[in-house]
């Protein structure tokens, strides 16, 4: 199966608190990514925040679509089926999970752990450009029952995603993700100069946060700063 291939990507864009989701839902954004920024990568938010924020999401009538992050943990089976569980289980629709570093032998083990899972809720792989990830894993999510890929970055201090893979590879990520029928999202570090290039590869979406916060990626939110990528993803204003 091809997934369909966008015009332009959507904006996905991480949020750290229900005010900041408040901000996202009034700018206008494709998904809205449940994220703890102060607790690394791929952070989570305790499970009673994500099923108020649930709540205020449908109450907004559910626009785009609703991401959390399980938050970042090692590759074992039961750490991350039950970290998926849990998060699945406030009613978010897309839940990532991040496939970090480490022994990459055990990555049939965990998939084995979440695909029975995979059938029932809509998941999403991350994988991290900055640890040489193996993109050749692409069609294993796949074969997974994973609804999608993404690749974003663990060490926010050393780069973004442009600094570790070039455009060349990314394009081989996305064109792999899209002819397995995946949702494909590229993210870490962007910036409003990476989005013509990145765009150009056709992914679903463009993940940000630092570039949405006036004082890093662990300060608040900046609606004019969300507006500014969410207008130049839209082609409203130019790169
Ligand atoms: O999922 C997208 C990430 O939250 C991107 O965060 P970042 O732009 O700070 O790397």
């Amino acid at each position: 199966m091809t997934a369909h291939v966008p015009a332009r990507p959507g904006l996905l864009a991480s949020v750290a608190t229900l005010d900041e989701m408040r901000t996202a839902l009034a700018v206008g954004v494709d998904i809205l990514d449940l994220k703890n920024p102060s607790e690394g990568a791929l952070g989570a938010w305790a499970p009673q925040a994500l099923v108020e924020a649930v709540a205020v999401w449908r109450a907004a009538g559910a626009p785009g679509n609703l991401s959390a992050t399980v938050g970042d943990h090692p590759l074992e089976p039961d750490l991350l089926r039950t970290a998926a569980e849990r998060t699945a289980a406030t009613g978010v629709p897309l839940v990532k999970i991040g496939f970090a570093l480490g022994d990459t032998t055990a990555l049939p083990a965990v998939l084995d752990a979440l695909r029975p899972f995979a059938r029932e809720t809509r998941l999403i792989a991350v994988l991290f450009a900055d640890q040489a990830p193996d993109l050749a894993a692409v069609p294993l999510f796949a074969a997974a029952d994973f609804h999608g890929v993404m690749l974003d970055t663990a060490d926010k201090a050393a780069g973004g995603l442009l600094a570790h893979l070039p455009v060349e590879t990314l394009a081989r990520f996305v064109a792999a993700a899209r002819a397995e029928g995946l949702l494909t999202g590229l993210a870490g570090s962007l910036k409003v100069a990476d989005i013509a290039p990145l765009a150009a590869l056709r992914p679903h979406y463009l993940g940000f946060r630092g570039a949405l916060c006036a004082e890093g990626r662990t300060s608040a939110l900046d609606p004019l700063r969300l507006a500014a990528v969410r207008d130049t993803l839209a082609g409203r204003i130019l790169a």
